[in-house]
């Protein structure tokens, strides 16, 4: 045995801060991408601009419906405005800490039903690795967990790597909820206003939690 040495834990680590990630725009693809050609879909919407209206695309076009964002493929030109993900700028919000769920995120200005909130990001996986994660977590005595399933083989782990949408805590009476959109091919996961929410809100959405046995805290 050599002379004990002195060590200091980290401060995020001692003083409950969120722990560090790295802050990404889009997805980061670790696992192979699957991506449907624009063909395959085959959702296009008829919307095209009219006169006297500013914008084209608004409640009845048919790839809205179907939470698929206008593509070339359409006709509907720059005016659309089903393009959430791309045309409309996240909402701003706060990284707050609560009384008992950790790191919670307030919304820093109003926001209207319906609206793009902010795209959930991370690490896109496979299944292997995403339990090899869990299992590594789960030895490390770890109780946030930052995962979003977009499918049977592939999930989002905003764990390492993300934006502020990982810290949206759960309630299950949220403000807002995940949409999985069809973005030129791409599934990415969106958070929409479910009501008008007003600045200092904290913003939450249903984990619709099944299997991560976690003490829920009533929001
Ligand atoms: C996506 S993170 C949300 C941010 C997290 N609070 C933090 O401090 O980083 C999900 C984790 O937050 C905690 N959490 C979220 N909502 C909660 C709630 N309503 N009650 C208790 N814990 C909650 C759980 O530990 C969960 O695994």
């Amino acid at each position: 045995m050599g002379t004990p040495v002195d060590f200091e834990l980290p401060e995020w680590f001692t003083k409950e801060k969120p722990a560090p990630y790295s802050f990404i725009r889009r997805n980061i693809y670790l696992t192979k991408r699957m991506k449907r050609r624009l063909d395959d879909d085959g959702i296009f919407c008829s919307c095209s601009p009219s006169p006297g209206s500013s914008v084209v695309c608004n409640k009845d076009c048919h790839c809205g419906m179907l939470l698929s964002s206008c593509s070339s493929g359409c006709k509907c030109g720059s005016s659309c405005i089903n393009k959430p993900f791309q045309n409309r700028p996240m909402k701003k919000m706060k990284l707050v800490q609560t009384e008992k769920c950790g790191s919670g995120i307030v919304a820093d200005e109003d926001i209207k039903q319906g609206e793009f909130v902010i795209e959930y990001v991370g690490e896109v996986i496979d299944d292997k690795t995403c339990e090899e994660r869990l299992w590594n977590m789960k030895h490390r005595g770890e109780t946030n967990f930052y995962l979003c399933e977009i499918n049977r083989d592939m999930v989002i782990d905003a764990t390492y790597k993300g934006n502020k949408s990982r810290y949206i805590n759960h309630s299950c009476s949220p403000n807002t909820e995940m949409q999985k959109w069809i973005i030129d091919g791409e599934t990415r996961i969106g958070i929409f206003a479910t009501r008008d929410i007003k600045k200092g809100e904290h913003l939450t959405y249903d984990y619709h939690l099944v299997q991560i046995k976690i003490v829920t805290v009533v929001l």
